[in-house]
């Protein structure tokens, strides 16, 4: 009988565990269900108001604006393109290029003759400030610590100002120093939000941890598990962050290892493109599911033509030139690879040729169903750089025809591990540690186990 008694009564306690559990679930599930059946009708009426009053771009009834910017509740994200934003780089004005400013803006150009308007989710004027354009990101950044895949890259021609916007001069930081702030500001002291940190650059198409305790290697970058998507980049370096100043410290120490050199187009011009990642992972309560949101920040190598770039034609014995030379051969060929994949997802072809590069396939996962991307279009208005100006633009103007669908949260179970970098699906791998860098001194990682951690135009664009 005591024994049986026993028994029954280790039975009650697992069903009431189990009771617990599923009460945990159903709660969540029902805010989540409240949470998106909210956004949903935002959605729904800030789309009827905007039809009825005759689109985007027409005036709101008095204190009833849009949804902010990057808001899943803006009209022209029900479909979930990639926003296009134009900057101008300051400097030689020309009347072959004049814009108009704001939301809706845009760019008119006459090459050769002709004239175009391109017309662009924001056009930025020569004067715009880093506020300023960082105001228009603020709000897809933060939706990051909800559990929203965000992706800002910048493109343009070599010089256009690319790293000036990512980064920006310390007097006057960046997009990549203000989300970070902003980020932090909006978690607050109580961080309720693990927040993990990769950084790799890709030169002459070699993929390196730019974050490595030692000298950054050539990383191997694989397709991840059969049925789970993803990518997979063998050795990369995944940091904790415990507080901003860590990580200010840590980008110092990433840019830093960097690859840049003079070109005639830029004194110190970005041979490599570098891609931030950083992991939001929530803190969630006990036996409910979490959210892990992803902010990459990408800053593309500029396209450029050898000749004006000073990297044809290096007269004999000239290594420099002649690394110049391939270097711009590399970013013009990945930068194509890149106008390929916007090509087919635009059209929404069965198969992106995302395999083309390792720009693409480190992409591949930020331009995925259900994330949000901006591309940030860097533009000069000297009237020798007409041409790619208005190449430029047409690439820009055909990526904001790109459909990557209403953004979606990632969800992610309790018990995960290392959060995953530029993969939305890819099952969690690595040893997180919490590193504290000193500048100019690597931090001191446990780097990953080995098993690999998921990650997640030049001239005549083929689009
Ligand atoms: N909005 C701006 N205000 C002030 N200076 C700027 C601005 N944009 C660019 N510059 C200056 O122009 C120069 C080139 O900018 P930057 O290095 O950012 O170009 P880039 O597009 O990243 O070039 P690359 O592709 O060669 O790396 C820098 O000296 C930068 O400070």
């Amino acid at each position: 009988m005591h024994g049986q008694l026993a028994g029954l009564r280790a039975r009650m306690a697992s069903l009431r565990q189990g009771c617990g559990d599923l009460r945990g679930l159903v709660s969540t599930f029902t805010q989540s269900c409240q949470g998106s059946l909210s956004e949903a009708r935002g959605q729904v009426s800030w789309a009827l108001g905007a039809l009825s009053s005759g689109g985007p771009g027409t005036q709101h009834p008095e204190g009833q604006q849009g949804p902010p910017a990057g808001c899943p509740g803006r009209l022209p994200e029900l479909k979930g393109n990639i926003r296009v934003l134009c900057r101008l780089r300051p400097g030689t004005s020309s009347s072959l290029v004049s814009v108009e400013p704001g939301p809706g803006g845009t760019v008119t150009t006459c090459y050769r003759g002709r004239h175009r308007r391109f017309r662009l989710d924001w056009v930025f004027p020569p004067d715009a400030s880093q506020e300023e354009v960082f105001r228009e990101l603020e709000p897809a950044v933060l939706s990051c610590l909800r559990g929203y895949s965000v992706c800002i890259f910048t493109y343009g021609q070599t010089g256009t100002g690319k790293t000036y916007s990512m980064e920006g001069p310390p007097e006057d930081p960046g997009i990549v120093p203000r989300a970070l702030q902003s980020l932090f500001r909006e978690m607050g002291a109580g961080r309720q939000h693990r927040v993990t940190l990769s950084m790799v650059e890709i030169y002459n198409e070699a993929v390196r941890d730019l974050l490595a305790p030692g000298p950054p290697e050539r990383l191997a970058v694989r397709q991840g598990p059969e049925g789970q998507g993803g990518i997979q980049v063998a050795g990369l370096t995944h940091w904790d962050v415990p507080n901003l100043e860590t990580l200010h410290q840590m980008l110092k120490l990433g840019r830093s290892n960097r690859a840049t050199a003079a070109t005639a187009m830029n004194q110190r011009s970005s041979r490599s493109h570098a891609l931030v990642t950083l992991t939001l992972r929530a803190a969630t309560p006990p036996r409910a599911p979490g959210t892990a949101g992803t902010l990459h920040l990408v800053d593309l190598a500029g396209s450029e033509r050898a000749r004006k770039a000073g990297a044809a034609g290096p007269p004999r014995g000239d290594p420099d030139g002649a690394r110049r030379l391939r270097e711009a051969q590399t970013i013009n060929r990945s930068l194509l690879a890149l106008g390929g994949v916007m090509a087919a997802l635009r059209a929404h072809r069965p198969h992106v040729p995302f395999r083309d590069s390792q720009l693409t396939r480190l992409l591949q996962p930020a331009l995925g169903p259900g994330t949000t991307a901006v591309l940030l279009l860097q533009i000069s208005t000297r009237p020798e750089d007409l041409g790619e100006t208005v190449c430029s633009l047409k690439f820009a103007e055909r990526v904001g025809q790109v459909e990557l669908g209403p953004a979606r949260r990632r969800r992610v179970p309790r018990s995960s591990g290392t959060p995953s970098s530029l993969s939305t699906d890819t099952p969690l791998t690595g040893t997180p540690c919490t590193p504290t860098p000193s500048p100019g001194s690597p931090p001191c990682p446990s780097p990953d186990n080995g098993s690999g951690s998921a990650l997640a135009p030049g001239e005549g664009l083929p689009l």
